[in-house]
């Protein structure tokens, strides 16, 4: 929710346009900016004080509705491998009704909503079908959206943008003839009023956290602003748009399409897509599911470790790779709640040290501090070789200026800057497997392209294996991101193979079980690398996706 799904902008592998170096959602708006002790006043609506809201009798007739919204993906009646249940303290959850193994596929859904997320894009496409165009025009229709030929208004009824055209003019948009980004950014929750009665239903029983007191939403920024002369700011549309909009950001999940432009480049255009059954699974940060969108949006859940009947079907809401404090900041402040998992409760994070940091005194360089309470944000901090204290405003600090220096400079340059400021900058003060080390590191893998240098391609490929084994400590198990490494380990590998003369690399047992690993987790998603299932086939690991 980058929801359940959202994004940072952890950037897309070599070969693959669309395809993330991280299989979380929403993560970026609130973890930036220094920890600060999570205030009472976001934990106020927690989802324990409406569990008592979860009747059974309740539950029944959401599951049925949801399984009529499903259709024909919806399981066979005695064949799903889920339920809904309800947790003390967690709202309702999904749960497993079988021994369910690794990379079986659990559940698929579609999306209820989908649109444009909040936030700016690179190219202007069209708002209905997303296609990117020199020459886009604003809508006939008057609705300031940018749209092609196929989808204007005067096309009439047959296209798609036709009725929530009609919504839009309804509530008269001033300055008609100027493109909006912000009835753009609203477009998502605006099209919860095209929803049929059931699903509207569904959508007003999903958990729906009201925003922040310093969060303008997109409806709020266009009622402020004026944009539609006939749209009350107290009526019944803007109340449905508020519920809609804290619907969208308690559950939605980032998802997106690949589309070429017309000179054939291919450009990811975010989308944000509330998918219904997705949701409805709870948080851990140490989840037993991953999950691919297929080419036509549609939502795949696998078991990415084994899952016992009766357990919770967990999906992870934040990034894999950050440290606790930014997790429990995020999680606090976009989610509404304090997740205390084995994960975060472990000062180490099961040995990885994500979030610690190098021990200050020059006396003690194998020194690590940590968190002697990680659920605290507030909490002391220790090393765990000298013994040295520090409290959490410094720690804090130092935290902010390493994310500071990688992530609004060092990242944006070029791979062999990253390389030589990983090397000979950062080992310095930053731990190899700090969060902010790691997502350095992986910008570099993303950027260290074929053609580059082999000490680049060697750096690359050690990259992969670090960040490999620090999945691997956390017991990940299949994740997306286990995919995407696993991918690029192989490609780099098979180059090596290839510039050194060595024709036995790609396909020693080792390399082809990357490959293998890269299909089984890639395989589905409508975003895979283009040349994966060439290289599948090449090398005879697999054929088809997993079903
Ligand atoms: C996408 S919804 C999950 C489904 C939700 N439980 C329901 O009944 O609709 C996300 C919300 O569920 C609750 N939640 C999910 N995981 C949680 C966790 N590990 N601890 C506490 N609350 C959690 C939070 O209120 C969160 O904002």
């Amino acid at each position: 929710m980058a929801s359940v799904g959202s994004d940072n902008g952890n950037g897309q592998p070599s070969g693959s346009e669309a395809v993330k170096l991280d299989d979380s959602d929403r993560a970026a708006d609130a973890a930036s900016g220094s920890p600060r002790e999570p205030g009472s006043e976001a934990l106020k609506e927690t989802p324990a004080a409406h569990a008592t809201q979860y009747t059974p009798e309740r539950v029944a007739t959401f599951k049925d509705e949801l399984l009529a919204f499903l259709g024909e993906l919806a399981p066979s009646p005695g064949e799903a491998l889920w339920d809904i249940g309800v947790f003390e303290g967690l709202g309702r959850g999904l749960v497993a009704t079988r021994d369910i193994a690794v990379d079986e596929l659990i559940f698929l859904d579609r999306p209820i909503l989908v649109g444009p997320r909040v936030n700016n894009y690179d190219v202007i496409f069209c708002a209905s079908c997303c296609r990117i165009l020199r020459r886009l025009q604003l809508c006939s229709g008057g609705c300031r959206l940018p749209m092609c030929a196929r989808c204007d208004f005067s096309v009439g009824d047959e296209s798609p943008h036709a009725a929530e055209c009609r919504l839009i003019q309804s509530w008269q948009p001033k300055d008609a003839a100027r493109y909006s980004k912000n009835i753009l950014y609203a477009l998502t929750s605006i099209r919860g009023f095209l929803l049929s009665d059931r699903d509207r239903s569904l959508v007003m029983q999903m958990e729906g956290h009201p925003p922040r007191k310093e969060m303008t939403t997109e409806i709020e920024r266009l009622l402020k602003d004026g944009y539609f002369q006939k749209l009350d700011g107290d009526g019944p549309d803007v109340q449905y748009l508020r519920q809609v909009v804290n619907v969208l950001n308690t559950n939605a999940f980032e998802t997106s399409r690949i589309v070429a432009d017309e000179e054939n480049n291919d450009h990811e255009i975010i989308l944000r897509g509330l998918y219904i059954l997705g949701a409805l699974m709870n948080h851990c940060c140490r989840p037993n599911v991953r999950y691919v969108f297929d080419s036509e949006l549609r939502m795949r859940v696998y078991a990415s470790r084994p899952i016992r009947r009766g357990e919770q079907l967990l999906n992870n809401y934040s990034k894999i790779l950050w440290g606790t404090q930014h997790r429990i900041i995020h999680l606090c402040f976009s989610k509404n709640f304090l997740c205390s998992c084995e994960r975060c409760k472990d000062p180490t994070e099961f040995g990885t040290y994500l979030g610690a940091l190098k021990c200050v005194r020059e006396s003690c360089p194998e020194g690590r501090l940590l968190p002697i309470n990680p659920l605290k944000i507030s909490s002391l901090w220790r090393c765990d070789r000298c013994d040295l204290k520090m409290d959490n405003i410094k720690a804090s600090k130092i935290q902010e200026i390493a994310g500071r220096m990688i992530l609004n400079n060092a990242i944006k340059r070029e791979s062999s800057y990253i390389i030589d400021y990983l090397n000979d900058h950062l080992v310095k003060f930053l731990l190899p497997t700090n969060q902010f080390t790691v997502e350095l590191k992986l910008q570099a893998i993303k950027k260290i392209q074929a053609d580059h240098p082999v000490v680049e391609l060697r750096e690359k490929e050690k990259y992969c294996v670090e960040i490999l084994d620090v999945l691997e400590r956390l017991q990940y198990g299949k994740c997306f991101v286990k995919g995407v490494l696993c991918y690029e380990l192989f490609v780099t590998r098979a180059t090596l193979g290839q510039v050194l003369n060595e024709s036995g690399i790609p396909t020693e047992e080792s390399n082809l079980e990357h490959l293998r690993t890269a299909w089984q987790i890639l395989g589905p998603s409508g975003n895979r690398p283009k040349d994966l299932r060439q290289m599948v086939v090449k090398h005879g690991v697999g054929c088809e996706p997993l079903e």
